[in-house]
């Protein structure tokens, strides 16, 4: 286990580029594996999430290279295994597997996926759209079976009952090599879900309507990878250097951006007071004065993202007044709130309402980052308070911030990352060698 010691108070200023986007790679690697060509993928952030799905590609038989940010996959001698649990269990997408293997060749048999506390995680609409393409699908010893007929998988018409991001991506995944046509109504509208589309369709699938409410699929018997498919930036990675450029920086340009990704993050941020300028694929976010508190509630894309109500959190204790937090898609993502209090936090939780406060100063002390947004919203919090904190469980950082450890100190900040056994007197670790070592 690894713990970031953070020296705090110290402005932060200068330039962070944003990395590939965690939840498009995450999906887009799985879905190389229906490709019967090598697949080539650029602008991969260097996370642990990636470096385990590489690992579980080798149990399929399917080497993977990086070089730099570009990540090259032979699936080409692919072979159909069952993946019951080892680093299955290690984070949440590893579901995608289902779809992908499903649609590769008509079974899986994948473990149910780990990943952070972020309350429940059901995936029974996934299970409902792989039977209405025919698949049988059983819950056996925590791992799913999952069987197409023996005429293969058919286009079906699918509506979710609820917009799920997972459960669109392992339907577009099992049906985009199905026999006929598959409808998908209801279905989340998230820029990664484009992104996979638009990998696919280059590949040769016949995917419609990706970043509308209805997708349709042409089945198609093979697909084929021609080009290099350059991952779209994470507008999460990039929300959280906008928060924290927010309530630390001395004037900071966050780079590789596309703003219309953040249309209501941004939104939030001018109602906060917060005074930014979009140049291109830029950010530039002055440094703040007088800020406002506001109430944020969470929703499905274009909505306001679950995953940044945790990194907003701090720049808010910043405004004057009174505000709340509502997550309607987890409303138990408050991991973060204790920990933030035991930092001088003026923040409470009543019936899963996140209330905030005014808070004059945070002060550095020992907490612990139970999950990846909640670590992020810490970090910033660190980077805020007077004296010292110190961050436990960093790895739930890691697994979805590119090379955060220099991106901080490129800023400025006085950051370093220790084993939990360590003095801060002994050999610092790098975030970029940490993720490499364990990358293959
Ligand atoms: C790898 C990835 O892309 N992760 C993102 C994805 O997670 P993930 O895809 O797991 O989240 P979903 O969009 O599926 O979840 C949305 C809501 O639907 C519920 N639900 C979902 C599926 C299902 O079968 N049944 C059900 O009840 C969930 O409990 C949740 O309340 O979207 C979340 C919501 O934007 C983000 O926080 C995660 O960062
Ligand atoms: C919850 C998240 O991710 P995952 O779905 O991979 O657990 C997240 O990125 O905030």
């Amino acid at each position: 286990m690894k713990k970031m010691i953070i020296h705090g108070g110290k402005q932060l200023s200068g330039e962070v580029v944003i990395g590939g986007a965690k939840n498009s790679t995450v999906a887009l690697i799985p879905a190389s594996i229906l490709s019967e060509s090598k697949v080539q993928l650029d602008g991969v952030p260097l996370i642990q999430d990636v470096s385990n799905l590489r690992s579980i590609l080798v149990d399929m038989n399917v080497p993977s290279e990086l070089t730099g940010t570009c990540l090259e996959i032979d699936p080409t001698a692919i072979i159909s295994k069952p993946l019951p649990n080892g680093k299955i269990k290690s984070l949440r997408a590893s579901y995608y597997f289902m779809g992908a293997l499903l649609g590769r060749f008509g079974r899986a048999i994948v473990g149910l996926p780990g990943g952070d506390d972020i309350g429940p995680r059901p995936i029974d609409q996934h299970i409902k759209g792989f039977e209405a393409l025919g698949a049988t699908v059983s819950n056996e010893r925590g791992a799913m079976f999952i069987q197409a007929p023996p005429e293969g998988l058919h286009g079906a018409k699918i509506y979710f009952d609820m917009v799920s991001v997972g459960a669109t991506i392992n339907v577009i995944l099992a049906a985009v090599r199905a026999t006929g046509t598959t409808t998908i109504e209801n279905v989340a509208k998230e820029p990664e879900i484009i992104d996979l589309a638009t990998f696919l369709n280059n590949m040769g699938a016949k995917i419609r309507g990706a970043g509308t409410d209805t997708i349709r699929i042409d089945g198609v018997p093979h697909l084929y990878a021609r080009n290099s498919h350059t991952i779209i930036p994470d507008r999460i990675e990039a929300g959280t250097y906008l928060a924290m450029a927010a309530a630390i920086g001395n004037g900071i340009t966050v780079k590789n951006i596309i703003s219309e990704h953040l249309d209501s993050f941004l939104a939030k941020m001018e109602e906060i007071g917060v005074h930014f300028e979009i140049v291109e694929d830029c950010i530039y976010v002055y440094p703040t004065g007088d800020l406002k508190m506001v109430t944020v509630k969470t929703m499905p894309y274009p909505g306001f993202a679950t995953d940044l109500q945790q990194p907003i959190t701090p720049l808010l204790l910043k405004a004057q007044g009174e505000g709340m937090i509502v997550d309607t898609i987890y409303p138990k993502r408050v991991r973060h709130v204790p920990e933030l209090v035991r930092m001088g936090a003026n923040i409470t939780v009543e019936n899963d309402i996140i209330l905030l406060h005014h808070t004059d100063k945070l002060q550095g002390t020992d907490v612990t980052a139970d999950e990846i947004r909640a670590g992020a919203s810490l970090m910033i919090a660190g980077l805020m308070a007077e004296g010292i904190t110190t961050i436990h469980k960093v790895e739930n950082i890691l697994r979805g911030y590119d090379r955060v450890m220099w991106k901080l100190e490129r800023l400025g900040a006085d950051v370093e990352m220790l084993n939990e056994d360590e003095d801060p007197e002994d050999t610092e670790l790098d975030d970029h060698s940490l993720v490499e070592k364990k990358a293959l």
